[in-house]
């Protein structure tokens, strides 16, 4: 037949290595930092105990204020609890701080003036062409004491549209408190409390850090003095009108997999008659089991994700954010992996009876993925896929999730998610690509070469003719 390919060498061409090491190596920051200066008409905090009691005040811009200041706004605070599943625990071996609920505070620290909301949106961003609008919502004020800290967690959801973590620590004299981002601070130590009160500082100034909320972090133990934080959750409100095209930083890295990917479309013994790319998410994202639509969700992928959904639409490829369900260890060889739309409740699913993970989606009408390289499947239940990164590739931890977040569990959970890459048949491909790539790349050679393959293709196809008429070409009717 024709459009197949003749050998089995083809299983591992080398143009899939490539583009499997290029997206491996592409790595985009998960967190940016930095200092300013607290001026005393930004410096205010007034806080109580409730409603009925008196309002009291501490200028964190001057440098007047004693640990006894402190102390009473300890005295007005709560043992800070955090989430263990879907239960809010107290269990000061895990977390040993004091919080107060933003009814009981209110700051003069104007976040959105302050322009921290710009950095992180150029920094944790920098894929999205259009100003997004970064919404920091208060969430708590903590005060870590001597020997107060917060074992690792990552934050829990409590919105689809949470996409990041601010931590704004004000300044007080104090040692130790550091917060680590990754495991052991593989990613980031932060040591704020260097940050807030160096030596050479004229003037009080905060230290800021945001981070992907998925990402794992903790709070070491405070040596001496108080530490005072103020955190937020950021959230993109309008996630679903992100356009995404890389800009700035991570330029190099998303040239180098526009020219891995665009080599490896114009591989002619890959799924020849189409299929899919798949890339497992390299972060985890918020998502509302009951909701079923996750279209809106592809605008607001965080950094390498963001990056690979631009390569691949630069390189004329159709993308969607799915979800994988498999059997673990199986889905590589087997082809009992599941992809959806839809993020399925266990009732939908059955999770709790013992038929296969087979039986239980062909209830729910979806399609198996297969991994193999050569397109022979003419079912249309089928879609041949190469992964180019597998599922469920982390930067996090599933420790901290699976037991620990920053306040129970509120119906959204982070889900694994993977981006679906729609690969035409070649011919089309090609075609899609050389459009989409445009001027913008020099694409004399890819052209050439191309035009070459395919008028080989033509040749045996006028030979055969009408043989591959079966093959499902419209892969959009994968889906
Ligand atoms: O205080 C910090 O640096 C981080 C606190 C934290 O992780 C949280 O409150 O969830
Ligand atoms: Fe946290």
């Amino acid at each position: 037949m024709a459009s197949e390919s003749p050998n089995t060498e083809s299983q591992k061409p080398k143009s899939l290595d490539d583009l499997k090491r290029t997206v491996q190596s592409a790595v985009t920051p998960s967190y940016c930092y930095g200092t300013l200066p607290l001026s005393p008409s930004d410096g205010s905090l007034f806080f109580k105990k409730d409603e009925g009691s008196d309002a009291r005040y501490i200028n964190f811009g001057a440098l007047d204020f004693k640990d006894e200041d402190i102390l009473k706004l300890v005295e007005v605070s709560q043992r800070a609890t955090f989430g263990r599943g879907d239960k809010d625990v107290l269990d000061e071996s895990y977390r040993k701080a004091w919080k107060l609920d933003t009814t009981q505070f209110s700051t003069q620290f104007d976040v959105v003036r302050s322009g921290v909301l710009e950095i992180v949106h150029d920094q944790l961003l920098h894929y999205e062409k259009n100003t997004l609008p970064l919404e920091a919502e208060l969430y708590k004020l903590n005060v870590y004491g001597p020997g107060s800290f917060f074992k690792p967690h990552i934050d829990t959801p409590r919105s689809d549209k949470l996409f990041a973590t601010l931590v704004v620590v004000l300044p007080t004299v104090h040692t130790g408190g550091n917060l680590l981002l990754g495991k052991d601070g593989s990613i980031l130590n932060f040591d704020s409390a260097k940050l807030v009160y160096a030596k050479e500082n004229k003037e009080p100034q905060i230290a800021w850090a945001a981070f992907y909320s998925d990402i794992e972090h903790q709070v070491l133990p405070v040596e001496d003095g108080y530490r005072v934080t103020l955190t937020y959750n950021l959230h993109l409100p309008e996630a679903d009108k992100a356009q995404g095209v890389p800009k700035g930083l991570a330029f190099d890295s998303c040239t180098a997999v526009v020219s891995a990917l665009s080599t490896f479309i114009a591989t002619p013994t890959i799924l020849p008659t189409g299929g899919a790319l798949g890339f497992g998410l390299m972060y985890k994202y918020p998502i509302d089991p009951t909701k079923a639509d996750l279209t809106k969700f592809t605008g607001a992928l965080k950094g390498n994700d963001a990056m690979i959904r631009d390569a691949c639409l630069s390189v004329g490829l159709t993308v969607a954010v799915k979800v994988l369900y498999y059997e673990r260890d199986r889905y590589l060889n087997g082809s009992d992996a599941w992809i959806t739309d839809d993020v399925k409740t266990d009732d939908d699913i059955g999770w709790d009876t013992e038929s296969s993970l087979r039986s239980r989606f062909r209830d729910v009408g979806k399609r198996v993925i297969t991994t193999d390289i050569e397109s022979k499947s003419k079912s249309e239940r089928k879609i041949p896929t190469v992964w180019v990164t597998p599922p469920n590739r982390l930067l996090t931890t599933n420790l901290a999730f699976a037991t620990y977040g920053n306040e129970p569990s509120v119906g959204y959970m982070y889900g694994d998610l993977v981006l679906i890459a729609t690969l035409p048949a070649y011919k089309e491909r090609i075609h899609a690509m050389l459009e989409s790539l445009g001027d913008k790349v020099d694409t004399t050679s890819l052209r050439e070469k191309a035009q070459k393959v395919l008028e080989e293709m033509e040749e045996d196809e006028d030979e055969s003719d009408d043989e591959d008429e079966d093959m499902d070409s419209d892969s959009d009717g994968y889906y």
